[in-house]
């Protein structure tokens, strides 16, 4: 796995794993913050003496590592929302987050702050970094009427940067830039500036310079937000309107969700309708993040917090869903567009009789991650099993760990693909797909060439940001991944920023690291869905001694055909250990032998080492056999180990 990937996830199991690790010993180890927020249940304030233009609603927006977590724990500590002292990614560690285990998602405090003599109330939105989880920062950025766009002043603009500041600017939110890590000692405020000004138009007397680490500058980022973020405009006297634009499953409490007061107030006990399902509840608690929950049993116009109101089912409580009081419905809200699932990819039980176990894993599992995209599928090879889609590889393989970590599934997982749309040709043929234009997740049901007259396959915008000296051999790399440059500017005097448009699936397994090593980690990648572009397409499938590899079974273009078949035949040579008898394997488009490599016989005596000493270390061996063969595909007579087929499809 690449060092970026293995990084992040890493990152987020550790965090994990020392959450799990706290909750068991939290008697033993209550920090002094926890402590502090146990003594705090009641809020110090009344969120009746705070009309709407008193508060503001924003967000910190950012590439990985500039430094949002860092600069949200400086303001939950200056406003006295949680006590000074050796805080770290406080927002990371709310309660909610334990029980919700490592789900990306954007998390809210309200803060207090006066300024010039009034005090206002802030609603801090964090949003997560990573490209994969876009859809949460739009999500967050839905209940905002600002952000900070924080930039490191060492490394200057990145890809996410840019991201980030576009899913700002198109929907209208005041831009605070800010400079982070001014103390470095290779920060360059000046050229990062330069860069700010040339890709946003942004002046240099707008542009904060604090260290987030050093606490320097952030009272200045509280005072901006105050003067230049709009307040909300909603209005306490109107009709109840209350936007959901977040819910998670607490094990002990049920449905919480994240909501919005547009109009009018809310208070527990009051009975509430979801425009959606026109269902009707009783709000039994209602309260703001300060940094957890703390019940306030009323919400105003314009305020951000929590509510529950005895849901069982997460189903139930829509994210993008608009609610209001009983009988006094209201106009909903425009909702939220579904995730767009990226990636596919089937899962299927090692064994067979191990499937209600998956099944009940996976339903637990989409319960914490929504925006998993989950149907049932069936393979004559591998059985039932499910076709799961997924916003981007790092989300396909945190889901896959956490399947096997935390509910012990053992798994196959198939190679992950794109969705590709076909046309069929003939009345028949329609008939028989249900569609004149299908998309196909699962290369395997990919209908016969004959019947099909367009293939589309799925594009992505992408941004790339490198110093100059690069840019030659990341064109190579552009071309040979079937990219078509679109723009290519300097941002300041050495760093250029370039737009290619990609088909998806040639980024999807390894383009960035690649991209990370031609450029020694300097250049920065980030893309968005652009839908579809006609292409060429054939299936391609691997057999080991004629009998067909489902899980290898893809889709690539036409061009790429024969060097990919070879390819993944050599890496199969390399992962399918040798038997006791040697195996043909083949790669084959349209029953045609296009790549082909023999794995020879095995010829050590493997049965040696069971013979004399002592019984029981030949009882071990057996064991260890067994737990392997678990982790083991048979194809024919032939054994596979189960991660093989990610490393085959690792270019
Ligand atoms: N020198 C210096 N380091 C900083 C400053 N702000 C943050 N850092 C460091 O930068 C690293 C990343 O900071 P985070 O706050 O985790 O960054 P983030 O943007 O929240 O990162 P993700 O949550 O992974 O997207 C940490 O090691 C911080 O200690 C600063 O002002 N000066």
């Amino acid at each position: 796995m690449s060092q970026f990937w293995h990084r992040l996830i890493t990152q987020r199991w550790l965090r994990q794993t020392k959450l799990l690790a706290k909750l068991h010993n939290q008697s033993k180890s209550i920090s002094t913050s926890s402590r502090f927020w146990q003594q705090h249940r009641s809020l110090p304030f009344d969120l009746g003496d705070f009309p709407v233009e008193l508060i503001r609603n924003f967000s910190i927006i950012a590439h990985v590592d500039h430094g949002k977590s860092t600069l949200a724990d400086r303001l939950l500590e200056i406003t006295g929302t949680i006590p000074m002292g050796d805080n770290k990614q406080v927002l990371d560690r709310l309660q909610v987050e334990r029980e919700r285990g490592i789900t990306v998602k954007a998390q809210t405090a309200s803060l207090v702050h006066e300024h010039k003599g009034t005090k206002y109330l802030l609603n801090l939105i964090d949003t997560p970094g990573h490209v994969d989880f876009h859809y949460e920062v739009s999500r967050s950025l839905a209940a905002c009427d600002g952000v900070v766009l924080l930039v490191d002043a060492n490394q200057g603009v990145q890809a996410q940067t840019v991201a980030n500041f576009y899913l700002a600017f198109e929907q209208n939110l005041k831009i605070i830039p800010v400079l982070n890590k001014i103390d470095l000692k290779n920060a360059q405020p000046e050229v990062v500036v330069e860069q700010m000004h040339n890709l946003f138009d942004v002046e240099e007397d707008e542009v904060l310079k604090i260290s987030a680490k050093q606490g320097s500058g952030v009272e200045d980022v509280l005072s901006a937000v105050i003067e230049r973020v709009p307040s909300p405009k909603h209005d306490r006297l109107q009709p109840l309107k209350a936007f959901v634009f977040d819910s998670w499953y607490d094990q002990f409490k049920g449905v919480v969700v994240h909501v919005a007061i547009c109009n009018g107030i809310a208070r527990k006990g009051d009975r509430i309708t979801y425009a959606s399902s026109g269902k009707t509840y009783e709000i039994t608690e209602i309260g703001i993040m300060h940094p957890t929950q703390v019940p306030s049993d009323v919400l105003y116009a314009g305020q951000v917090g929590y509510a529950m109101m005895n849901m069982r089912n997460t189903d139930e409580a829509k994210i993008g869903d608009t609610f209001f009081h009983e009988n006094k419905e209201v106009e909903p809200l425009p909702g939220f567009k579904d995730a767009t699932p990226m990636v596919f990819a089937g899962m299927f039980p090692t064994d067979q009789s191990e499937f209600p176990q998956m099944r009940s894993a996976i339903e637990k599992l989409t319960l914490n991650d929504r925006s998993v995209q989950v149907t049932l599928d069936n393979s004559p090879a591998l059985g039932q099993g499910y076709r799961l889609g997924f916003l981007g590889l790092l989300h396909m393989d945190v889901f896959n760990q956490r399947l096997e970590q935390e509910f012990d599934a053992s798994v196959i997982m198939t190679a992950p693909n794109v969705a590709y749309k076909m046309k069929i040709f003939g009345e028949k043929n329609v008939k028989h797909w249900g569609s004149d234009f299908i998309t196909v997740l699962n290369p395997c049901l990919m209908p016969d060439p004959a019947v099909i007259t367009e293939y589309h396959e799925p594009m992505v915008d992408s941004t790339i940001i490198t110093p100059a000296d690069y840019i030659d051999s990341i064109t190579g790399l552009c071309l040979n991944r079937r990219g078509q440059l679109k723009d290519q500017s300097y941002i300041d005097d050495s760093r250029v920023m370039l737009r290619v448009l990609f088909p998806l699936s040639e980024i999807l397994l390894d383009f960035f690291d690649e991209l990370k090593s031609l450029t020694s980690g300097y250049a920065s990648f980030d893309y968005e869905d652009a839908g579809y572009q006609l292409t060429e397409l054939v299936k391609v499938n691997f057999c080991l001694n004629d009998r067909d590899v489902e899980e290898l079974t893809m889709i690539c273009h036409l061009s790429r055909a024969r060097e990919t078949a070879r390819k993944v035949c050599l890496k199969l040579k390399e992962t399918v250990p040798r038997q006791q008898f040697m195996i043909s394997v083949q790669g084959k488009v349209n029953q045609k032998v296009i790549a082909r490599e023999n794995i020879k016989a095995y010829r050590k005596d493997v049965t040696a080492k069971c013979y004399g000493g002592d019984i029981s270390r030949k009882t071990k061996l057996l064991k260890k056999q067994a737990e392997g063969k678990k982790r083991m595909r048979k194809i024919g007579n032939i054994d596979i180990p189960k991660d093989a087929f990610i490393k085959v499809l690792r270019k």
